[in-house]
């Protein structure tokens, strides 16, 4: 594995963030960071991301910022360009997956079926997210790909909490978690920064009482 996903690793958790307004950038970094969870996978799914990813990664260099939602190879470019290290998508984007190891950037793209995982294996990608993890068949589905395909790890996103994290982590093919309940939507809207701090500090708890 690469420096970024060693790195991502060690964040067991990585936040899954959509802010509509850049603005709100550098307040969620510091109360990421101040958390103990230095990353965070900004997604597209708003126009604000690319600046919100500027923003947060030249704010706090320690923190690993990477892009979410990715669907072209434009906002590849963008992403990178505003200095995200990492490149996530929701599905298994051939076009997507190519560009980026051609460039030599980190990309995790989403697989849910043996299939998918396959063509990541082919390629010789180590770790792909799956999503939408707990509607997709959960930790018995990562466990029943996890047999055959022995050379991938797995970043499970989509329904999990703080309750659910727990066993995923104990599996040894689960890279990290993604999930967005210590960064949702409302909390952003209002503004309310300490509360994300504090549901940071109670994931990285949860997380290191299961992997140390
Ligand atoms: O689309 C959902 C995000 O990828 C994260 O999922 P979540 O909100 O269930 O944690
Ligand atoms: C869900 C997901 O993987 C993404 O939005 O990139």
């Amino acid at each position: 594995m690469n420096d970024i996903l060693n790195q991502l690793e060690k964040c067991m958790i990585v936040p899954v963030v959509v802010l509509e307004n850049a603005k709100d950038a550098k307040p969620l970094g510091e109360a990421l960071c101040n958390g103990g969870l230095p990353c965070a996978e900004v997604t597209f799914r708003t126009e604000a991301a690319e600046e919100s990813i500027r923003i947060m990664s030249e704010s706090f260099p320690e923190m690993l910022v990477g892009a979410g939602t990715v669907l072209t190879t434009e906002q590849v470019d963008r992403a990178v360009n505003a200095g995200a290290k990492f490149i996530v998508s929701p599905g298994f984007d051939e076009e997507i997956v190519d560009y980026c190891l051609e460039k030599g950037i980190t990309v995790l793209p989403g697989c849910a079926t043996p299939s998918e995982v396959a063509k990541a294996v082919k390629r010789g990608l180590e770790v792909v997210k799956f999503f939408p993890a707990e509607q997709a068949g959960g930790l018995p589905m990562i466990k029943a790909m996890a047999a055959p395909y022995t050379m991938v790890k797995f970043m499970p996103t989509g329904g999990i909490n703080p309750e659910n994290v727990k066993d995923y982590l104990a599996f040894n093919k689960i890279f990290a978690c993604g999930g967005s309940w210590m960064v949702k939507n409302t909390l952003v809207e209002n503004q309310e920064f300490d509360k994300i701090c504090e549901l940071s500090k109670e994931a990285v708890t949860i997380a290191k009482s299961i992997r140390g």
